[in-house]
């Protein structure tokens, strides 16, 4: 459970935190249609986002839900930030192929995913591997999910075979806890695993496998290894899994007459990831398995990263015992469907189980921060399709997407138009992110009442942050020096267009400039190679006499 100045804050100020969430959700970019159908695509990894209900103990520590489920793609996440102003609560976006709320079901999960034409195509498809890996903090249902998915896939793996095949299913369970493996099925009991890296696959020395007939064996025996790992946890006094489990099923189907289709299946509850901060807490051991925990996540997440990659890339399965474990769903190989077009031959979810809770933000942004950028395939659908919708003016700059960020600049921003990539180079940046709208901004455009959002700072909040606000200061004025040396190149070459200052290059984030307009009137973006595009001096000044928005208004007024 995270505690911390930032949390306490929040905390303090409930009423006007659930006013921001409210006043927030009049800013939510238009829905998209459901488009969880989209989630049986040939993308080869998969990101879905499960938010577990508030539980008794959130409750009792008075906390309350930062996190909205807009809809089946899109999450808004509340958080509390450091602003020049002090403290000031903030409120980011998320996109994920499918998002999961608090009153989802585990039937609505596995539905959701599609499990069960996932897995009917799998086993027709020899050589093919579906991974589904849960990922989280402590405490926020990896255990829960993964095993009502190990439930289903086991009630009905055995009625997806078609009748005229014949099928075999092999089951094994491994524990990975720090540094050590063990076998949660073997008899005796929890009998020592050596993996290691043979050549181009990896060995799993001392592992049972168990053939088994029917769904009553396999859910007895997943049970069984699911029991033992708990067992294991409370006899350490341990209030969480401190051990990744890998359910693996090996798949044979053999149809009369043709050859063996052999697949793999693997239901991955993860070990929680835990910030350093918390690790620094434990005994020796804990510690030491903690960072061998975050090791493995660090090298599983550079494993997907290269099977991310459009090119054969190098993938470092060989760096862990967990990446070993989980080779085959690294494989960049492709395979042709009966139907006779090609799909990937791993494939991979990852399901980030988050909690809504004002006590557990910072893991909740962690593990949103660990997830999506696995998304390619959502961040491309926004980037491709820009909706009517988002040509419209008239609603909240500060909720426009990157699609409709850069469109807005193409059309109506004729001297930027040619820069709007450079200008939003990531999915992320937004015309928010590039020009800061502040509360006032928003009540001019929009006339509705500014929603108070900015809260007075909080002595502890800001002791913290002031390393962060001094190396800031300076980063400001190494811009500012930069600006003026290339508006005064610009001038003397009697060249001045429509520009503004920038962050990039300066290593400023985009994110932080609303510090920059209310300190200086310092705004915006530079392109650090190209002179003509900046007027600094001027933009400063326009900037100074009004809100941004405004200024935005009558700069691109000048500019026509
Ligand atoms: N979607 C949900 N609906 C209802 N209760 C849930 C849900 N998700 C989690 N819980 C409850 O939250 C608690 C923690 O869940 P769980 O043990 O699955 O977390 P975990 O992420 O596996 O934690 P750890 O890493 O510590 O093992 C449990 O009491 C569980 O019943």
């Amino acid at each position: 459970m995270a505690s911390s100045a930032n949390v306490m804050y929040i905390l303090e100020h409930r009423e006007i935190v659930q006013a921001h969430i409210q006043n927030h959700k009049l800013t939510w970019p238009p829905s998209r249609p459901d488009d969880s159908g989209n989630v049986a695509g040939d993308a080869p990894v998969k990101v879905c986002i499960r938010v577990r209900p508030l539980l008794p103990r959130d409750e009792d520590a008075q906390s309350f839900s930062l996190v909205e489920v807009q809809d089946s793609q899109m999450i808004h996440v509340t958080h509390p930030t450091i602003r020049w102003a002090g403290g000031r609560i903030a409120t980011k976006t998320y996109d994920a192929d499918i998002v999961f709320s608090e009153i989802a079901s585990s039937k609505d999960v596995y539905d959701g995913m599609r499990l069960t034409q996932e897995i009917a195509q799998l086993m027709h498809q020899d050589g093919s591997e579906l991974s589904i890996l849960a990922y989280g903090q402590t405490g926020t249902g990896k255990t829960f999910t993964t095993t009502s998915l190990e439930e289903q896939i086991a009630s009905e793996i055995f009625d997806l075979t078609s009748p005229d095949c014949q099928l075999s299913i092999r089951l094994s369970i491994l524990e990975i806890r720090g540094s050590a493996s063990y076998d949660l099925l073997s008899e005796p009991a929890l009998q020592p695993i050596t993996i290691f890296a043979g050549s181009g696959s990896a060995q799993f020395q001392g592992l049972s496998v168990h053939e088994v007939s029917d769904k009553e064996a396999l859910l007895r025996l997943i049970k069984m290894g699911r029991e033992l790992r708990l067992t294991r946890s409370t006899s350490k006094n341990d209030t969480s899994s401190r051990s990744h489990s890998i359910v693996s099923i090996k798949i044979s189907q053999t149809k009369e007459g043709a050859s063996e289709a052999v697949s793999y299946l693997n239901v991955v509850d993860l070990a929680g990831s835990e910030r350093s901060s918390i690790v620094a807490s434990h005994d020796a051991e804990r510690v030491k398995e903690s960072i061998d925990t975050n090791k493995s996540l660090a090298a599983l997440k550079d494993c997907i990263r290269a099977r991310l990659s459009d090119k054969p890339a190098f993938v470092p399965w060989r760096g862990n015992k967990l990446t070993m474990a989980l080779k085959g769903a690294f494989e960049n190989r492709t395979k042709q469907t009966r139907e006779g077009h090609t799909s990937p031959s791993s494939k991979l979810f990852i399901i980030a189980c988050v909690s809504p809770s004002v006590i557990d933000i910072e893991d909740t942004l962690n593990t949103l921060k660990y997830v999506t950028p696995f998304q390619l395939s959502a961040a491309s659908a926004v980037d491709a399709t820009v909706r009517q919708s988002d040509l419209q003016t008239s609603d909240d700059p500060r909720s426009w997407s990157h699609a409709r960020s850069k469109t807005y600049i193409t059309r109506n921003m004729p001297k930027l138009a040619a820069l709007a990539d450079r200008l939003l180079p990531h999915p992320s940046s937004t015309i928010a992110s590039l020009f800061p709208l502040n509360a006032q901004a928003l009540e001019l455009l929009t006339n509705t009442p500014a929603p108070s959002e900015t809260v007075p700072p909080d002595p502890r909040v800001l002791g913290a942050a002031r390393p962060w606000i001094s190396s800031y200061h300076k980063k400001l004025q190494d811009l500012a020096g930069k600006c003026a040396a290339l508006d005064a190149a610009a001038a003397g070459g009697g060249k001045r267009a429509f520009g503004v200052v920038a962050t990039a290059s300066a290593g400023v984030r985009a994110g932080s400039m609303a510090g920059a307009n209310s300190k200086g009137g310092l705004l915006a973006v530079l392109n650090g190679t190209d002179p003509s595009a900046h007027e600094t001096g001027r933009v400063q000044r326009i900037f100074e006499d009004g809100t941004p928005w405004k200024a935005i208004e009558r700069l691109e007024s000048a500019n026509r």
